[in-house]
């Protein structure tokens, strides 16, 4: 599956910056080196000082600070070059545009990088799923379980386990083999094994029992302003923003799509939906607008249930609810339990902030999550399924059954780490990343 080919691409971003880094990775990553600076590669892992000019012509390219990286002590595990080179747009065109121009060498595909990091065994699937999020990681709790999961946190956990099991399998397996040799416990599994297998299935149930907040992290929370028209949605979403983005007006009736605005509440990714006030109306747009609302409302994590003074209570709602009294400039305080607020004057506003931050935070926790995406959940809860087999019915069963169930719980937690069994999703995990990772 590993193409001979070397690769190479930029690895910051376009437009003009300071420094523009340009990676290569593959076998004629040094020859590409030695042909942009016309002498031998410089000192391995230094930064070396050196004129980059266009092989065939000679002509001045840059000048650029390179660094020879020699595999496979490297991140791609092959032979790698990084040119940093000054951040303008032509002179990194004009780089690649000579790279692309070397033998053996071909613009990377998103991801290539890091697909050749894990193909080369540099990473597990776990590091490089925490790597892609600690890419997309927009807040710092987000990034805290990103980067966590890219130091092995899962990888290692699941690693351990699996380790535990093949020894109790070697067990079985010595059993089934020599079951007639009379040296080697006749049982299928000894007390020990299954003790053994009792251990790990109580530690990943425990990593699994975590509400999902992994998942959810990566998600984020979403919060739906909602309630009758004019209960001051829009105006809470603009104070909430801190920016002009709904339309507020004393007409009923004014907000039609729904509008996101995405927040960092203390670390935590909260997705703010502003939406059409709930009313029967006749105006065909406006009862789309309502409809999507109540679309909106049914996949909220929390519903802020807005109402004017003497404005109407909130229906019965699957999410949970916080009623939030609006306009408290006019009215003063709403009834009990509810948060009175006042988007004109910002008062409350920072008691609502934090109230929705509490309850976001006992959904998406802080980070600490080990099991931070779905089909790594599927695998855990596989192998727990072939576990308690072997655990509960261990003792009864013959070898040859307990051997089959040890397999399937090792060969779970294989493809937790990509071992096994994930050729079809590598592809999509790759394409996710940006090029030049
Ligand atoms: N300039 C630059 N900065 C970067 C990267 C890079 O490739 N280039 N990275 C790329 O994403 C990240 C760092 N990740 C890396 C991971 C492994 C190795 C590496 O060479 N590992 C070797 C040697 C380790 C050592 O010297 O201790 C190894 O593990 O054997 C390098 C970078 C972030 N910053
Ligand atoms: N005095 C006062 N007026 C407010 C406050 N919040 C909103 N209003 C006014 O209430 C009216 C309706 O506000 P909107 O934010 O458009 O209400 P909405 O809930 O988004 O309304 P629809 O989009 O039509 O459902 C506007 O005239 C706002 O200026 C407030 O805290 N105090
Ligand atoms: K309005
Ligand atoms: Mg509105």
């Amino acid at each position: 599956m590993l193409s001979s080919d070397s690769i190479f691409a930029p690895a910051t971003g376009y437009g003009r910056t300071a420094v523009a880094v340009v990676r290569i990775s593959g076998p004629q990553a040094g020859p590409a080196l030695a042909s942009l600076i016309r002498s031998p590669v410089p000192p391995a892992r230094r930064l070396s000082l050196r004129i980059l000019r266009e092989p065939a012509t000679g002509e001045l390219l840059d000048h650029a600070l390179v660094a020879w990286l020699p595999g496979p002590g490297t991140a791609t595990g092959e032979d790698m070059v990084e040119l940093h080179l000054h951040g303008g747009p032509a002179v990194r065109a004009a780089v690649l545009r000579c790279l692309g121009g070397l033998p053996g060498l071909a613009p990377a595909e998103p991801g290539a990088f890091t697909r050749r990091a894990f193909l080369n065994g540099r990473m597990d699937l776990t590091a490089v799923e925490g790597l892609a999020d600690l890419i997309d990681a927009e807040t710092e709790a987000q990034r805290r379980q990103a980067v966590r999961q890219l130091d092995g946190a899962l990888g290692r956990a699941v690693e351990g386990w699996r380790v535990a099991l093949l020894d109790v399998l070697a067990g079985t397996e010595a059993a089934l083999d020599f079951s007639d040799e009379g040296d080697v416990d006749d049982e299928a599994l000894t007390a020990s094994g299954r003790a053994a297998a009792a251990r790990v299935r109580d530690a990943i149930e425990i990593a699994l029992a975590d509400g999902r907040r992994g998942e959810r992290l990566r998600d984020g929370f979403t919060v739906v302003l909602a309630g009758a028209p004019n209960a001051g949605k829009s105006t809470l979403l603009n104070a909430l923003a801190r920016r002009d983005v709904a339309i507020v007006s004393e007409i009923p009736g004014t907000t039609r799509d729904a509008i996101e605005v995405r927040c960092d509440l203390g670390g935590l990714p909260v997705l703010l939906v502003d939406t059409a006030g709930l009313r029967d109306s006749t105006d065909a747009i406006e009862a789309e607008g309502v409809a999507r609302s109540r679309r909106r409302i049914d996949q909220a994590d929390l519903v802020l249930w807005l109402r004017e003074p003497g404005g109407e209570v909130p229906p019965p709602l699957s999410a949970p609810v916080l009623v939030v009294a609006t306009k408290a400039d006019l009215s003063g305080l709403g009834a009990g339990g509810e948060i009175p607020i006042s988007a004109r004057t910002g008062a409350g506003l920072d008691r609502l902030l934090s109230e929705i931050e509490r309850i976001a935070g006992s959904s998406l926790g802080c980070g600490d999550a080990l099991v931070t995406r779905e089909r790594q959940r599927l695998a855990l809860e596989r192998c727990v399924h072939h576990l308690d087999r072997v655990v509960v019915n261990g003792a009864a069963n013959p070898a040859e059954l307990v051997a089959e169930d040890l397999r399937l719980a090792v060969r779970a937690l294989g493809e937790v780490a990509g071992r096994v069994g994930v050729e079809e999703m590598l592809d999509r995990l790759f394409a996710s990343f940006c090029i030049g990772k």
